[in-house]
């Protein structure tokens, strides 16, 4: 049972609910870590007589020093593997946005660290790379370095507990569908920010329900799994389950189908990610099956949500492919937010440049990182080329 954490993200959604969490099941939080939200990580560095704070901008250091003269007070990509690396820390739990969560990740497993893993940014940009640091950390303990926190992949590592992994067919991952399930490419033209932020039964960061909209969400995921469990992405299947409810489902090859079940509620992976291999009690919810009665299934549509398609071919082309795709997407999700771009722009310029990509091998960190900074700048210069 883990003892100690330290939160990477904690001002965030999943950073706030690990919170409660570890409250809940008395973990102590060791450190805390958010990008500019001063004013909560003070309230939650007063609740939690945490060790160690960072915040992004070193501005904000002065500040925290006065609040906290005996912690250590760190700033900056340093100061946030200095928390990912924490020697007091049993568990690191990354609930960072975007690529900023690989780095740490890394950073962490190096140091010796498990990780609880709710960015899956770092396994669709570093999946590669993670893969191999792995299998040459991962000794005899047969104990994983990374758990898995997002709700599909949490559901498809319970179904996974006691099985030979030769027995596994196929996985299958749900999506709600988000807030535009039957809706035609025409009907999005005119859709502003406030439509795209109503995710139909999850509350989440604005980020990853911009992306849930778009299903670019599921394509992550897709590529998180293939790392996660070690599969193809033809053995990956995504099936829309508009209630929530099931978070995902593993076929065997004798036909069988395991799936986890429960409320649409993040505490619970986060919960099963901080116990494991034993299971709290700390946000039990049980499911009233007669009051949910419709569990529901339809195919995606792929020809308006094509950016699942796109990351589809990115996950089984590989490399540079996924890093592109998620470099643009984060890129052209923030313009969105800004209210630069329309929210069909987003996926017609994910389209465009992978669709002129050409395929780069992945050796190394700093390779992710030139790619990832290629790609925004294309996307960058794309944009304003358009405008002016
Ligand atoms: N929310 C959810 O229910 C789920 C989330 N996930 C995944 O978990 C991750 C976190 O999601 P979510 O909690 O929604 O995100 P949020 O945007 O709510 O929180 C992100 C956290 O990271 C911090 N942060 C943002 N950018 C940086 C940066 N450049 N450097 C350092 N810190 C940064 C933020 O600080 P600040 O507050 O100052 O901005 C905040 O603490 C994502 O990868 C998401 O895809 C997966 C499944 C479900
Ligand atoms: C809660 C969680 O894990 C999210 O990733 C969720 O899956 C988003 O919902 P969609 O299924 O709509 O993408
Ligand atoms: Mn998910």
């Amino acid at each position: 049972m883990t003892r100690s954490i330290c939160i990477l993200g904690s001002t965030g959604s999943i950073g706030v609910q690990t919170i409660d969490v570890a409250k809940r099941l008395g973990i102590k939080v060791v450190g805390l870590s958010t990008h500019k939200n001063v004013d909560l990580l003070i309230e939650q560095a007063r609740d939690l007589d945490p060790d160690i704070l960072c915040i992004g901008d070193e501005k904000y250091y002065t500040l925290l020093k006065e609040n906290f003269p005996d912690k250590i007070i760190v700033t900056g990509q340093e100061g946030l593997i200095s928390v990912a690396t924490y020697p007091a820390a049993d568990l690191i739990v990354n609930a960072l946005v975007g690529i900023s969560g690989l780095v740490p990740t890394i950073e962490a497993i190096l140091a010796g660290k498990r990780v609880a893993l709710a960015n899956k940014e770092t396994l669709v940009t570093g999946g590669k790379i993670i893969k191999k640091i792995i299998s040459r950390k991962q000794g005899k303990d047969s104990h994983p370095i990374l758990i898995p926190v997002d709700s599909e992949h949490s559901a498809i590592f319970q179904c996974l507990v006691g099985e030979d992994k030769k027995n596994v067919k196929k996985i299958i991952l749900t999506a709600s569908g988000g807030p535009f399930r039957g809706k035609k490419l025409k009907d999005l033209q005119s859709v502003n920010i406030e439509d795209v932020l109503k995710h139909p039964t999850w509350t989440m960061g604005k980020k990853i329900t911009v992306d849930s909209a778009t299903l670019i969400n599921k394509g992550f995921e897709i590529i998180e799994a293939m790392f996660f469990f070690d599969k193809k992405c033809d053995d990956i299947d995504v099936v829309i389950h508009p209630q929530s409810i099931i978070h995902s489902m593993v076929e065997f090859v004798d036909g069988s189908i395991k799936a986890q079940l429960s409320y649409p509620d993040m505490r619970l992976p986060i919960e099963y990610a901080l116990t494991f291999p034993e299971r709290g009690k700390a946000v039990a919810a049980p499911l009233d099956l007669v009051k949910i009665k419709n569990l529901t299934f339809e195919e995606p549509d792929f020809d308006t949500f094509f950016l699942l398609k796109i990351a589809y071919e990115c996950a089984k082309k590989g490399e540079s492919y996924p890093i592109v795709l998620n470099a643009v997407n984060e890129e052209a999700v923030k313009y969105f937010l800004e209210g630069k771009i329309g929210f069909v722009d987003i996926m017609n310029y994910v389209a465009k440049i992978i669709e002129s990509h050409e395929r780069q091998k992945v050796e190394s960190i700093n390779d992710i990182l030139e790619i990832d900074m290629e790609a925004r700048q294309k996307f960058k210069n794309l944009v304003e080329g358009e405008k002016s």
